[in-house]
Parts: C-alpha cells; structure tokens; sequence
C-alpha cells in the first residue's frame, strides 16, 4: 500500500482551504487581538518618538556651547521631565533634562549627568559630547506614512506594542473560525464519571479544544458523537450549520461499522487518507452540507500531531494568515534511530542542554510523552541518525499559538 506523503496531505489541505473566502474583517479593542490575524495593514498616521527627545537623565545643550559648558560650565535654565512640552534653550543655557523628556529647540545634544557635576544653577561637563549624543531622533522608531504591520500577520505582544505606539486602539483583524471538535467511539466517557468495563475517558476533545484556544478561535464543543446513524446525521446537519469547520477524532481508519463515515459518506464528499506520517496515518478530507470536515485519528498523540502539522496551516489559511510554517531548527540529538521506518516520525521530544532527547513512550495511544515534550522531532521515512547527528526540531513553542 502506497502511502501519500506529508507534504501532498498538505498541499491539499492548504489548496482546499484556500477555496474559502479568509473569514469576515472585524474590528477589535487592541487589547483583545492578541493571536488575531491581521486584515489591513497598519500605517502609522504619526511618527514615533513624535519628538527628538533624550536618551539619558542628564543635561540638554547645544554642542557649539562645548568650550563653554567644559570651562566654566553653563547656567541651567530650565527642568524638562518627561512629558513637558519644554522652552526653546537660551542660548548659553543648558537645560536639567530626563530620559524620554523633549529635547527643547535649540539643543543638540545631551550628557549624562554621570559624566557633570552641577554646582548651584551652573553645570560643568566632565566629558564633551558631540553633535547627536544621546538624542533619540523624531521617527527613528517609525516614520508617519510607513506600513509598519503587514495584512496577513499574527499579532504578537510586541505587534500590540507597535500598534499601540503609533496611537491606534483599535484594529481590523480576521473573524476567528466558529470550530466544531466532534469525539466519536463508544468507550469514550467524560472525565469526572466511573468508567464502566471496556471504556476509556475521552481525552482528545480537551486537547482539541485547548489547541483551537490557543490558537485563539471560537470552538463549538460538540462532545461525543451518539452512536446511530440518524442521530449523528442530525447533529452533523446542526454543526454544519454553525461552524466553519468541523473536526473530529477517532474513526477514521477503517470505518466499517463507524456512523461517522457512514453519515459522511450520505452528507456530501469525503476523501480517505493514508498518508506517510507516525502517528497519524488515517486522515479524512470530507464535506458534509457543504462544510469541511477534517477527521483526525483518535489515537491521542495522533490527533495531536495531526492537528499540528495538518489542521493547524489549514486554519490559518482560512484565516487569511500569511505565515502557516511550523518553525523547525536543526539541532543534535542526544540520541540514536537505528532502524529506519516506512512513514515520517514525529516524535515527542525534549530539549536538554541544546540536544533534544526521546521524552518517553512513543506510542500513538500514549499522551502523557506528549506532556514530557517540549516539542516535536522528524525523523524522515527511510532515514537513521547516530547521537551527536543534527535532527529537525519543531518547538512546541511555535505550535502552539
Ligand atoms: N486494520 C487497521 N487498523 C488500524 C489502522 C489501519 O490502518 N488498519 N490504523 C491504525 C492507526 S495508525 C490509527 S492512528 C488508528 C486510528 O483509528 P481511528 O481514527 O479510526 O480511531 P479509533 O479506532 O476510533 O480510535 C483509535 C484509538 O484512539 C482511542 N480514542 C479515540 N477517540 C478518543 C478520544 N476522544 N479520547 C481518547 N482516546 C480516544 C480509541 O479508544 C482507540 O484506542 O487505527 C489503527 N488501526
Ligand atoms: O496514526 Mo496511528 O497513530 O500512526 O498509530
């Protein structure tokens, strides 16, 4: 059995989420857009500093002054702190300034009061300084008329900032996605209830639910899928209408017996996957009343794997976004893969010391590795490394956002 390789798996998620309009522009307190995809560029409608102010606590003066101020010193003529709109310096004056405070006209430069000694009203400089010196120039941070945010970016706390220092409280960013996360299978219970003989508590739905949170969008917990075909086409039919897109864990791989396919297959299009990747080799591609269905498998670090490399660009294509790469660094292990596989290892990790290390049991069904990782390793299909040799890292870091 031939199986699709990762990178096809993607393109064809990537291209079928490019079918959709990037969802609605809406308009945000800044303070909420943490996460949000930018919609319009941001340009500044104003220059930051506003105004040439002073790098240091010291004294303002103009460096023609120099021979003076280091002579006898020169009279201090005005206080400016931070936030006073200053005088125009008088000439032969230096002016007690403090970091951050408008330099006043008329000067150009600033010493830091380590390197002056004022003794009454009158400052003698220690050290000259030269034109410039510990001026922090009108605009050197942003110049009014500048695209300073690009459409398309994922707002950072550093974004915020930026946004914020060009005068903005408010900005236009993408509708974050209405997301349906749908667990199926019959031994699945909730936690905080006994579990019976043969069940098992249903863990993949937190987990899907944390991603798409972090990620900052709007889920629709859908719980457990009923097991009977009606009852799923109808709970099916209600999320189709509400959500932009529906996820779901478990059932995928074979799907005999399963309601889920069966109800996929009544509902519209649905596209089976094998695809070269461990965990998550069963994917599903579907439509059903003409929303996407993305069906993920249920083995827990399936699922997660699955959403990170999968489901995760998807959404963020929906989104509009321009950047959708995991980014991934080349770093030693501090371990050894002997045997190479048919399908490309993800692999639960930790980074120790500047080499990453195996966190635990790799199994598909096993989560808690996942808990011990601080990201994920690739070991491509058909490869083997020694310990010391450089691997591809995914940060956790970088996932989840
Ligand atoms: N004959 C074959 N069997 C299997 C194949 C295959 O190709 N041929 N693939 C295996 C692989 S790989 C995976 S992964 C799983 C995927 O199976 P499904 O996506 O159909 O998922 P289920 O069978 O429903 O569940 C798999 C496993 O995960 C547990 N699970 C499911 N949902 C949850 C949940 N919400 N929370 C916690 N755990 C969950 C479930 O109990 C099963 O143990 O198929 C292999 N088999
Ligand atoms: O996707 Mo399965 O988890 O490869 O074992």
């Amino acid at each position: 059995m031939s199986l699709m390789p990762v990178a096809t798996a993607l393109d064809r998620l990537l291209a079928s989420a490019a079918e959709h309009p990037p969802t609605a522009v809406i308009k945000v307190p800044l303070a909420g857009a943490l996460g949000c995809v930018l919609a319009e560029p941001v340009v500044a409608v104003a220059d930051v500093p506003p105004w040439d102010n002073s790098a240091m606590d010291g004294y303002a003066l103009a460096s023609s002054d120099l021979p003076a101020a280091m002579a006898g010193g020169l009279p201090v003529s005005q206080r400016i702190t931070a936030g006073m709109a200053p005088l125009p310096l008088q000439p032969g004056t230096c002016a007690r300034i403090f970091t951050g405070a408008p330099l006043p006209a008329g000067a150009d430069a600033v010493q830091m009061q380590e390197n002056v000694v004022q003794q009454g009203e009158v400052a003698q400089l220690q050290a000259p300084v030269v034109p410039g010196q510990n001026v922090r120039r009108r605009g050197q941070d942003i110049v009014a008329g500048a695209q300073v945010i690009a459409a398309g970016v994922r707002l950072r706390p550093q974004e915020l900032g930026v946004i914020a220092s060009v005068g903005l409280a408010e900005v236009s960013v993408r509708q974050p996605l209405r997301v349906a996360v749908v667990s199926t299978g019959d031994e699945l219970v909730e936690p905080g209830t006994a579990l019976a003989p043969g069940q098992i508590y249903n863990s993949n739905r937190f987990t899907l639910i944390g991603l798409l949170k972090s990620m900052g969008q709007t889920v629709l917990d859908a719980g457990i899928l009923p097991d009977d075909l009606d009852a799923t086409h109808a709970r099916l039919r209600e999320l189709s209408a509400e959500a932009d897109v529906i996820i779901t864990s478990g059932g995928v791989s074979v799907g005999e017996a399963d309601c889920l396919g069966q109800a996929l297959r009544g509902g519209g299009s649905v596209d089976l996957w094998k695809l070269a990747i461990k965990p998550g080799k069963p994917f599903t591609l579907a439509t059903y009343a003409g929303t996407p269905v993305l069906g993920l498998p249920g083995n827990p670090a399936a699922t997660l794997v699955t959403f990170l490399l999968l489901v995760r660009p998807y959404l963020l294509t929906r989104l509009g976004a321009m950047d959708t790469a995991a980014p991934q660094f080349e770093l030693p292990t501090a371990f050894a893969w002997a045997e190479a596989g048919t399908r490309d290892e993800y692999l639960r990790a930790r980074l120790e010391q500047g080499a990453v290390q195996l966190a635990g049991n790799q199994s598909s069904g096993v989560l808690s590795s996942a808990s011990q990782a601080t990201g994920l390793v690739c070991v491509p299909a058909g490869e083997t490394f020694a310990a010391g040799d450089l691997v591809r890292y995914l940060p956790f870091s970088g996932l989840l956002r």
